[in-house]
């Protein structure tokens, strides 16, 4: 996707709220990724316990928050990782980590999401990391949700693309038909997801995904989401229902920043 702003910013830095006059400049998608993970980036402040998201947005920010402490510009910073992935990049850039034993309040979260709705709720975990992005982004004071418009929806579930269920792998099949039956009536086609080889994807928890397709709206999202919790075998899902209070969208018009 390319989407035209008025001028390249000139550094992250320099980014402007003010929409383009005239559009000129084509940015990728991952660019307007790149901006709305730096601007989501200046809400932080040295001192704070941060919740450090997955995903190729939240991996920006993560990039940006290693390039701050290593000029000095932010100090004091303890990270709590949402996957094995993050752990890894946030180690390679020297930000001091911890986790949810030690440090059970977070003050800000930054993490990216697969779809986002008028209401701010989110569909998360395409990638895989939606129970560990949920326990830490559940104990943040500030949970700032980072992502290009494409993601906006007007209905979770609405986009044609998978919600995501994490499963045990005990019987799994079992749990998968639960969780298509459930949702028969919005025409739900219930798959497990497999890696690259073919092979059952592995969260970083050893649990399995079933992906869950449909072709109509949820409906009431909290009773959807009751519902899923209520099947023995499930072990969280990715819909992230009030829990993000910022989401930052950087767009054709620039960015959006919508607040709760
Ligand atoms: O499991 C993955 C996470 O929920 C990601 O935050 C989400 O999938 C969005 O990823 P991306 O920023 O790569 O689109």
């Amino acid at each position: 996707m390319a989407i035209a702003w008025s001028k390249k910013p000139a550094s992250m830095e320099a980014l402007s709220l003010s929409p383009p006059m005239s559009p000129t400049v084509i940015l990728t998608q991952d660019e307007l990724k790149k901006i709305a993970a730096y601007k989501a980036v200046e809400f932080v402040e040295s001192g704070m316990v941060l919740g450090l998201g997955t995903g190729s947005t939240a991996k920006h920010a993560v990039d940006r928050i290693g390039d701050l402490l290593r000029q000095g510009k932010l100090t004091n910073i303890v990270g709590i990782p949402t996957s094995k992935k993050t752990q890894e990049q946030a180690l390679s850039l020297d930000i001091p980590l911890s986790d949810l034993d030690s440090h059970p309040a977070i003050d800000l979260a930054i993490d990216g999401a697969d779809e986002v709705d008028p209401h701010l709720n989110l569909v998360k975990g395409r990638g895989g990391s939606l129970l560990r992005e949920k326990m830490v982004e559940g104990a943040c004071k500030k949970f700032v949700c980072i992502v290009d418009e494409s993601k906006l929806v007007k209905h979770l579930g609405g986009s044609g693309l998978a919600l995501p269920v994490e499963v045990v792998p005990f019987c799994w099949k079992f749990t998968a038909n639960k969780l298509q039956n459930l949702f028969e009536r919005s025409g739900c086609v219930a798959k497990l997801r497999n890696d690259c080889e073919g092979k059952p994807f592995v969260t970083d928890n050893g649990n399995y995904i079933v992906d869950l397709y449909l072709k109509k709206e949820l409906g009431d999202l909290q009773i959807a989401s009751d519902a899923i919790l209520r099947i023995a075998g499930v072990v969280e899902h990715g819909m992230f229902l009030d829990m993000a209070t910022t989401v930052i969208v950087a767009g054709e018009l620039g960015i959006t920043i919508k607040n709760k």
